[in-house]
């Protein structure tokens, strides 16, 4: 059995497998420029942030009606049920999909179908967080929240996702104001491939509760302390960072020092079917390849839960973190 894990920081559209991309293709008659699965995951192999989003923005090409994100919420859940997985804060982009004319109420109704049956059909809670892309303007980024408007009862907060560099927090300054306005939780990726003075703007400007991987606030010590002294939750994604090459290899991962720096740093997958594991797999990187104890890994498992949204049901978090807590670990 593993470990038991919330898992706060991961795309849906990220976990959509080549098996499913190809089917998904035949269903909708999409022609993709790719012969078969083994010639896509040839296009795997990543050199920064920007040359992943361009295939991850093409595959969503395959993304058409209720069906197809149900179908692509329900496999992500599926197997994440079997990697621990008990809560799930489940990042989207729907800019993304608006654009290729793909409405705000086939997305969010389609994942629904999945996500108000995962509890009982895979035993995970889940909330779902509305992305905007940095790199798109900041009036497309309010249109995109007023489409939501019909959907809040579903959605739980916003994030702030794609290209980082060159588009800092405070753009989107008013949006993050608005989505408050609405009783939104505020999360912003920051500090991935972008300076720590993201981080910084994020928090100060957009308001942010949770820092999305974050990686770079260690190039700054006085943000360290503050992040350690606001006990801000950071959700980093290892096997992420080491695609992307925002590390060089994973035994290089400063998570290690971030931990025995106090901050309180959670393991997630980011975009599972392109990085080579979904979450468990992650944790099992870091045991192995950093050498956390036993408990570290447990106190990552904790962290998990302390970071998540269910403020509104301390009882299930409660539950959950017995659950860690009663965890006994064999072999690793
Ligand atoms: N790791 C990542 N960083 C920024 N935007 C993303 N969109 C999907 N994955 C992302
Ligand atoms: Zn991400």
């Amino acid at each position: 059995m593993p470990l038991p894990k919330a898992e706060l920081h991961l795309h849906v559209e990220g976990t959509l497998e080549p098996e499913l991309a190809f089917e998904l293709a035949a269903r909708n008659a999409v022609e993709l420029p790719y012969a078969d699965t083994d010639d896509l995951r040839k296009a795997y192999a990543f050199e920064d942030l920007q040359s992943f989003l361009n295939l991850y923005y093409e595959l969503m090409a395959v993304l058409r009606t209720e069906r197809d994100f149900e179908d692509l919420a329900n496999a992500y859940l599926e197997r994440a049920a079997a990697q621990g997985v008990r809560h799930a804060e489940i990042f989207f982009d729907p800019q993304a999909h608006i654009a290729r004319g793909v409405p705000m109420g086939t997305v969010v109704e389609g994942l629904w179908r999945a996500l108000g049956r995962s509890e009982d059909s895979h035993g995970v809670s889940t909330q779902l967080i509305m992305c905007f892309l940095r790199d798109e303007s900041a009036d497309s980024a309010m249109e995109t929240l007023r489409a939501a408007e019909p959907y809040l009862d579903r959605i739980v907060g916003v994030g702030l996702d794609s290209a980082e560099v060159g588009h800092p927090p405070a753009k989107f300054r008013e949006v993050y104001e608005a989505a408050a306005a609405l009783g939104l939780r505020r999360v912003a990726h920051a500090g991935e491939e972008g300076p720590p003075e993201y981080i910084t703007e994020a928090l100060d400007v957009l308001g942010i509760e949770r820092v999305d991987h974050g990686l770079r606030c260690m190039e700054d010590p006085a943000l360290v302390e503050r992040l350690v002294r606001e006990r801000v939750p950071l959700t980093l994604c290892p096997l992420s960072n080491v695609r992307l090459r925002a590390v060089d290899v994973l035994a290089e991962h400063p998570l290690p020092a971030m931990l025995d720096a106090g901050l309180l740093c959670t393991v997630n997958s980011d975009d599972p079917a392109y990085f080579g594991g979904y979450v468990a797999d992650n944790f099992h990187a870091v045991h192995d390849t950093l050498g956390l104890s036993t408990e570290r890994m447990r106190e990552l498992a904790r962290n998990s839960f302390l970071a998540s949204f269910l403020d509104h049901d301390e009882e299930r978090r409660a539950r959950y973190l017995a659950e860690v807590d009663a965890y006994e670990f064999t072999g690793n």
